[in-house]
């Protein structure tokens, strides 16, 4: 399925008449990955949200292809995999996955496929209290994937994941994510993450956050580990980290 573009036009949002965000005018181009990075607390998983349709923004608005996202959530086609994975706790891990499946009214197919790749397989029968922080974290990101949604929405999906399996997760998901040509919006601490994973990468002024730069991300493919070490990577983590006001 193919992901659709999303246009953020004078999106902004208050809270208690505080400005957290915008107004951002920022068009997420049809099945690109999109890392957004910024400063603590500026306002990523609140726009992540308004993009969810998860909350409202104040003013401004959020379009996917010509649907607002409270309809293209209601169709199934929008997936999320959020700092906290939200499984639930009385259902097995394979179960909790093919829920993905079943809400977005998909075939679970993949389903065992996924347990693989993300390194679950022998925990199918595992209930979430029984499964580490990362492994829940796994299991969310593989419950995101199994719907083939147009849209993906990440918040930090390997912040409690292990080194080593992180390293795979971004040598292995981001294909996959391609593949099924998702529009993926991923937020993320880690500037390396950014440039490895992502088409073009979106940095945020400090609360209430703004575009400070919009760059774009072209390396052949598939990536690999071994970019990191090369000029080219290097240089762009540069103006990245320059972007976000860390002296390099
Ligand atoms: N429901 C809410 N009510 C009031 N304030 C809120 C609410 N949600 C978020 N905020 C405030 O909005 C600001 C932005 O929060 P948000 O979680 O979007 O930032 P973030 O960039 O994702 O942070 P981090 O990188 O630390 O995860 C923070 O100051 C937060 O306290």
């Amino acid at each position: 399925m193919l992901g659709k573009e999303i246009r953020c036009a004078g999106l902004t949002k208050q809270f208690d008449g505080a400005a957290v965000l915008g107004p951002l005018d920022i068009t997420f181009i049809a099945g690109q990955t999109t890392a957004l990075v910024g400063p603590s607390g500026c306002g990523k998983s609140t726009f992540l949200r308004l993009i969810a349709g998860l909350d409202l923004p104040s003013a401004g608005s959020v379009c996917i292809g010509s649907q607002s996202p409270k309809e293209v959530a209601k169709r199934g086609a929008l997936s999320m995999a959020f700092q906290d994975p939200a499984l639930l706790p009385w259902r097995t891990v394979r179960e909790n996955i093919a829920l993905g499946a079943k809400l977005a009214r998909k075939s679970d197919n993949g389903v065992d496929d996924l347990i693989a790749l993300v390194g679950l397989s022998g925990f199918e029968t595992h209930r979430p209290a029984e499964l580490s922080g990362g492994m829940r974290q796994r299991a969310a990101i593989a419950r995101s994937l199994v719907s083939e949604p147009e849209l993906l929405l990440l918040d930090e999906p390997f912040g409690s994941v292990d080194a080593l399996t992180r390293a795979r997760l971004n040598a292995e998901l981001p294909p996959l994510w391609r593949k099924r040509a998702a529009t993926t919006i991923m937020v993320t601490h880690s500037v390396d993450e950014a440039v490895l994973l992502s088409e073009r990468i979106i940095v945020l002024s400090e609360r209430p956050a703004t575009v400070v730069a919009d760059l774009s991300v072209t390396f052949d493919e598939p990536r690999t580990a071994k970019l990191i070490d090369g000029h080219e990577f290097q240089s762009r983590k540069a103006q990245v980290l320059r972007a976000l006001g860390v002296a390099v």
